[in-house]
């Protein structure tokens, strides 16, 4: 029996047969376009698109929660080629502080298991704590803190699907360090190492941002990116033995100081989203191309 809430084996596997009866694309990788970051599915050749709403089982609309309504975020699964190699794109995501569960917000992941995704390309945009980072900054994600999983909210919790993954996942070294490295050399080689990092990234609930004292934690905890999302995407990949490779793009300083007058706005966020998410396609495009996807390793 499942709550309400409580997804079924059945509900990914309902999504996942629509979806490959409406499309010859046969994908490995999955990318997760992050906020003002959805041209990154427009690089995509040969595209077949779906509405989020149009695709049984996928997370829908409520009068609180629209997954499109958050600005920067389109609402459509991209099919395509990139460089000759099959992807599929999620032009927007949801979010936790939309109010969707967790299970409704890592859906999307688990029918791209079934749909045979091997790869994840998660992308998000982040406030900085690093006082050595910049606005424009890409930052490549070593590791991450998920704040609200460490408080018990995680999309795992609940009776295990053993058909994806092991009741106690482990998530120690859940960014391949193999494409963490692909990355700084493609970066090298494309003359973007001067503004690419590689950094923890902390997932916290929002919708607000950070108080200063929260900012000052964060720091503390060694946090070098904060924003409201990837964790839970993350966790649900790794749990199903998905490779998994993060970008944060550093949209804003996170403000530490109360001498400081400057604060932070999602229209800010986009404008700097969209101001580098050219270099983020190249980026990704390069990324996908070099990776060896039929045995999985790059
Ligand atoms: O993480 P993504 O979806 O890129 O978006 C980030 O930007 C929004 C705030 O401006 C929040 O949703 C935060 O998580
Ligand atoms: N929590 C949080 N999310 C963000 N997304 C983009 N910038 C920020 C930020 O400064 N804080």
């Amino acid at each position: 029996m499942h709550s309400k809430d409580q997804i079924c084996y059945e509900d990914y596997q309902q999504s996942a047969d629509w979806l490959l009866s409406q499309t010859q694309h046969r994908p490995k990788v999955a990318i997760i376009c992050g906020s003002g970051l959805g041209l990154l599915a427009d690089a995509l050749k040969c595209q077949d698109s779906f509405k989020y709403g149009d695709i049984p089982g996928f997370p829908q609309s409520t009068v609180h929660a629209i997954a499109s309504s958050v600005q920067g975020h389109a609402g459509r699964l991209v099919f395509g080629e990139l460089k000759g190699k099959t992807c599929v794109c999620m032009q927007g995501r949801f979010h936790m502080y939309e109010g969707h569960s967790l299970c409704k917000v890592t859906f999307p992941i688990r029918v791209f298991k079934l749909l045979g995704v091997e790869t994840l390309i998660v992308t998000n945009a982040a406030g900085s704590l690093n006082d050595t980072y910049h606005c424009g900054d890409i930052m490549v994600i070593k590791d991450h803190i998920n704040l609200p999983g460490l408080a018990g909210l995680n999309p795992l919790n609940g009776p295990n699907e053993e058909k994806f993954g092991p009741r106690f996942p482990p998530m120690s070294g859940v960014y391949d360090k193999h494409l963490r490295r692909m990355a700084f050399d493609i970066c090298k080689s494309l003359g973007f190492a001067q503004f690419v990092q590689e950094g923890v990234y902390c997932m916290v609930g929002g919708p607000n941002f950070e108080s200063i004292a929260e900012a000052r934690l964060l720091h503390r905890l060694g946090v070098d990116a904060v924003g409201m999302s990837t964790a839970p995407e993350v966790l649900v990949a790794g749990h199903c033995g998905m490779r998994v490779f993060g970008l944060s793009l550093i949209t804003n300083k996170v403000v530490k100081s109360y001498e400081d007058t400057e604060s932070v706005n999602h229209e800010s966020v986009l404008e700097v989203s969209k101001m580098r998410s050219e270099t983020l396609q190249t980026l990704v495009t390069e990324l996908v191309s070099r990776m060896d996807i039929n045995n999985n390793t790059a």
